[in-house]
Formats: structure tokens, C-alpha cells, sequence
């Protein structure tokens, strides 16, 4: 019988500017990338698909015209990547090609994925490439972006990849093995994090960052891991200038869902209790209950099944933190809205609009349900969607009315208070929005004159950030 641990895997790799540049003289670390390739080219030929992501264009455009310090003029920048951009994608299919292994540039920018068909067609290219065997290596396109279309950083871009090639893992490899409390790099006593259920509950410090060539640093590869794991991505951080630990730490996270897959074979009940310091002592303290692959359910580790001897468990793996997918992924589309789209403003909802929105049949968001309405979009735009108290909004109106400077102050204020939930495409303009607010629907065509919708947004169209749901 064929197991679910056999099944290949897609994985990503997110290589950081310092794991392919070095940081002071821009010359590429040909070590480095010849052995990314044979780990590639392994994991390949053990049935796997691979994308890569990688940085360095512009540290590679540095090099190759002989220019020492990052410009700050943009279309400079922007010409030295298009060089970059060349000389790297020539070395990667260089390096491959010494292992038969073609690989193909795919080039993004935010503007790409802002429309459903070409997001999907972007996704469909990715798998049909995959399925030819082909190693995508995906890069934003810093020729083309300006701030507005930009994803900003790799790490951001690799994970929305991820998310659209549906992939099993998404390795962000940079020049730390992991995830400190505190920036190694200034403080040695920092403690190394192993594994992370829940990202909103981590208490790490960030804020500093790290090579003089990196640029997003770990707040980049957090906001990362969030978004790749709401997309049941396992996501990890570990050390790129040993590329063979990608495959020590699937072998070994294989071994574990082996594992899991037999205490699921065996019994009536999935879950048991157990006792994980036994299979995985990185997860020691901080798991009892761990998702290791998306669409499994949450299960706790067992001892392995009488009925099938289990291979050998792998050694420990090297020092890496894990971030567990969330045990209920985000839908394709939802993914796509949330993380695809850009915001063209902000349609702030009451409580008890965003209770019927995120209820488990949950219903479009009604005009009834909008208190306010910021920015200047069309409709089928996307929007940002804010919950305000409406009821504190009206107390503090009524506790200023003679003041009308002092009203204005408090209101701001409850809106400054209020919480971004998600995102919404919107079937209505801002102007018609903030003249349908507060209404019924059935008031919708008498005042604007037409009724393309009773929802300012329909349920599919409404999309919310993991912690929301
Ligand atoms: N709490 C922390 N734990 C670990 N590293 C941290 C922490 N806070 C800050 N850092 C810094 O983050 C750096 C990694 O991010 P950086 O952006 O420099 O690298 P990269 O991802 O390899 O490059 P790029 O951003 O170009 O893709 C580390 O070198 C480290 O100095």
C-alpha cells in the first residue's frame, strides 16, 4: 500500500540576497548556489517539485557593473536589476544545467496577480511547469515595480507562490538558522525558536534587521510565515549556506507524519494522548497538538503502529523553527483576495455586521452593516474592511454635541480604534457606498436610482485574516 508520506511534495525555496550575494564585494556565492542546486536537483529526483525564489538581482546588477553602493535614484536601482536580473537568471541555468535540469524565469509583480484570471493563469504556468519537471525560479520584477505594484520583499512574495502553487512547504533560507527571541546578530544570549503554532502569541524582538544586502529582516519573513501557513503552508526558517538541511528536515518531518499516518491507520479515534518529547523533542514544551501537514487534522503524536514497522527515525534534524500550517486553510480565493489584492480604501463595518459576515454560514455584508466609508474606489475593487463600535461611536457623538470640534476629535478617535479584519471586493463605488450606508437594501434603488446588488459585498467577495475567522 502506497502512504501518504510517499506522496511527493511541492516545496518552496525562498533564498535571501546574503545566501546568494556576499555582503561586502556583491560577488555570488557559487558554492552556495552549486549546492542549492544539488539539493534541488535530490529533492527532484525524489519525485518533488521545487520553485525557487530568489533575491539578489540588484546586489548581482551591483557587481556586474561595478557599482559599489546600492543608488537611491529609482530608475537607477531599477536599471542595475535588470542587469542583475540577467546575470542571475544565467547563472542559476548555468548551474542546472550542469544536472540536465532546466529551470524557467518567472518575473512578478503585485499588478500580475491583481486580476482572478491572470492570478490564476500565473498559478496554472507554475503547476504546468512543475508537472514538466521544470524548476521555476520566481523573482519580483524590480525593473517594472513601483511602490504601488510592489510586494515588497521576497519573503512576501514567496509566500503568496507558495500559496498559489497550493505547496506543501515554504523554506525562507537567510543567514540565520532561525528565529530568535532577539536579533542573534546583537545578542549571543538570544534564544533559538522551534516551533510556532500561533504567531500572534510570539514574543520575539524583530526590529532590528540584518545583512547590509537583506531587506525585509524577520519582520518580513513573520508577516511570511502567517500568510504561507493560513494557506496551509508548513512554513520554515533555517540556515541557506547548508542547503542539504532542506532535506535532512523533510526526511525527518516525514518520519514524523509517517507516524501520525499510522496512528490514523490504526484507530477508530485519530487522536491520542502521547507523549511528543519521544518523536520530536523540539516540540517539547511548546505543542501538545501538532499540524504537520495541510489537510490533516490536528493530531497528537503515538508511539508507531504494531501492524507496520516504521523506518528508522531519521536523526535530529539541523537547528531550523517551524511555523505549523493552520489546521483550516484558507480557500484558493479568499487567499487570493486577502493577499493578491491591493486595498483601495476602507469600508468600516459595526460589530454586528462583521458577527454576521464571519459566522459559520456566513452571510454578504448588507448597506444596514456600514458605518463610514474612506479612499476613492470603483466598484469591484478590493477595500479593507475595519470593525468600529458603532454603539461607542454614537455615546461619545452625544457626549460632544455642543462641541463640535471636541465631536470630531472623539470620532476619529473610535475610528483610529478600530480593527482591520480582512478585505472585501466591493459591488459599489466609495460615493455610492456613502449614500447606501445604514439603509436596507430595498432602499438601495430608490435613492441611487439602481440596484446592481442588495450586498455591498457577496459572501465569496469577503475575505479575513486568519485570527478573524
Ligand atoms: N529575532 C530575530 N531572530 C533572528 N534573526 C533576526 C531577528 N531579528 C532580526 N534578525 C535579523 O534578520 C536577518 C535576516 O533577514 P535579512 O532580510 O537580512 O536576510 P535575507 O532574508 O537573507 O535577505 P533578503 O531580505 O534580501 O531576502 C538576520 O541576519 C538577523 O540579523
Amino acid at each position: 500500500m502506497k502512504h501518504k508520506e510517499d506522496k511527493p511534495l511541492t516545496i518552496v525555496i525562498k533564498l535571501g540576497t546574503s545566501s546568494i550575494c556576499d555582503e561586502v564585494t556583491h560577488e555570488p556565492r557559487i558554492a552556495n548556489m552549486s549546492l542549492i542546486v544539488e539539493t534541488v536537483v535530490k529533492l527532484r529526483r525524489e519525485g518533488h517539485r521545487v520553485i525557487i525564489v530568489s533575491s539578489a538581482a540588484i546586489a548581482i546588477g551591483l557587481k556586474r557593473l561595478d557599482i559599489p553602493k546600492r543608488p537611491k535614484h529609482l530608475a537607477t536601482v531599477q536599471a542595475i536589476a535588470a542587469v542583475g536580473q540577467c546575470r542571475l537568471i544565467a547563472l542559476w541555468d548555468e548551474l542546472f544545467r550542469q544536472l540536465n535540469q532546466p529551470v524557467a524565469q518567472i518575473l512578478l509583480t503585485r499588478n500580475d496577480i491583481a486580476d482572478r484570471a491572470q492570478y490564476l493563469n500565473a498559478a496554472n504556468t507554475l503547476t504546468e511547469l512543475l508537472h514538466m519537471g521544470v524548476i521555476p525560479i520566481v523573482n519580483e520584477n524590480d525593473t517594472l515595480s513601483v511602490m504601488e505594484i510592489k510586494f515588497g520583499d521576497n519573503d512576501t512574495l514567496s509566500a503568496i507562490t507558495a500559496g498559489m502553487a497550493n505547496a506543501d512547504f515554504l523554506f525562507l533560507m537567510t543567514d540565520v538558522d532561525g528565529l530568535y527571541t532577539e536579533n542573534p546578530r546583537k545578542n549571543p544570549n538570544a534564544q533559538p525558536i522551534e516551533v510556532v503554532t500561533d504567531i500572534s502569541q510570539l514574543n520575539v524582538d524583530v526590529s532590528t534587521g540584518g545583512s547590509s544586502v537583506g531587506t525585509g529582516g524577520m519582520v518580513t519573513k513573520l508577516i511570511a510565515a502567517e500568510l504561507a501557513t493560513s494557506a496551509g503552508v508548513t512554513t520554515i526558517i533555517t540556515k541557506s549556506s547548508i542547503p542539504g538541511n532542506i532535506h535532512s528536515i523533510i526526511k525527518y518531518l516525514r518520519y514524523l507524519r509517517q507516524q501520525e499516518g499510522d496512528s490514523h491507520d490504526r484507530s477508530i479515534n485519530p487522536t491520542f494522548p502521547c507523549d511528543l518529547s519521544r518523536s520530536d523533542p523540539d516540540v517539547r514544551s511548546t505543542a501538545r497538538s501538532v499540524t504537520l501537514f495541510p489537510g490533516m487534522d490536528s493530531v497528537t503524536q503515538s508511539s508507531p503502529s504494531p501492524s507496520r514497522p516504521l523506518s528508522r527515525p531519521p536523526s535530529p534534524p539541523p537547528r531550523h523553527t517551524r511555523f505549523l500550517p493552520q489546521q483550516h486553510p484558507m480557500r484558493d480565493r479568499h487567499f487570493w483576495i486577502l493577499h493578491g489584492l491591493k486595498s483601495h480604501g476602507t469600508v468600516y463595518i459595526d460589530t454586528g455586521a462583521y458577527k454576521a459576515i464571519t459566522r459559520t454560514n456566513k452571510a454578504g455584508l448588507l448597506p444596514a452593516g456600514v458605518v463610514d466609508v474612506k479612499g476613492t474606489f470603483n466598484a469591484s475593487e478590493a477595500v479593507s474592511l475595519v470593525v468600529i463600535d458603532r454603539k461607542a461611536l454614537i455615546e461619545a457623538e452625544e457626549a460632544h454635541q455642543g462641541d463640535a470640534e471636541l465631536k470630531k476629535t472623539v470620532r476619529a478617535l473610535v475610528f483610529e480604534n478600530g480593527e482591520d479584519v480582512g478585505k472585501a471586493i466591493v459591488n459599489y463605488s466609495a460615493v455610492e457606498i456613502a449614500r447606501i450606508m445604514g439603509l436596507k437594501s430595498s432602499e438601495i434603488e430608490s435613492l441611487l436610482g439602481y440596484s446592481d446588488s442588495e450586498y455591498i459585498a457577496h459572501r465569496d467577495n469577503l475575505a479575513f485574516a486568519p485570527k478573524h475567522v
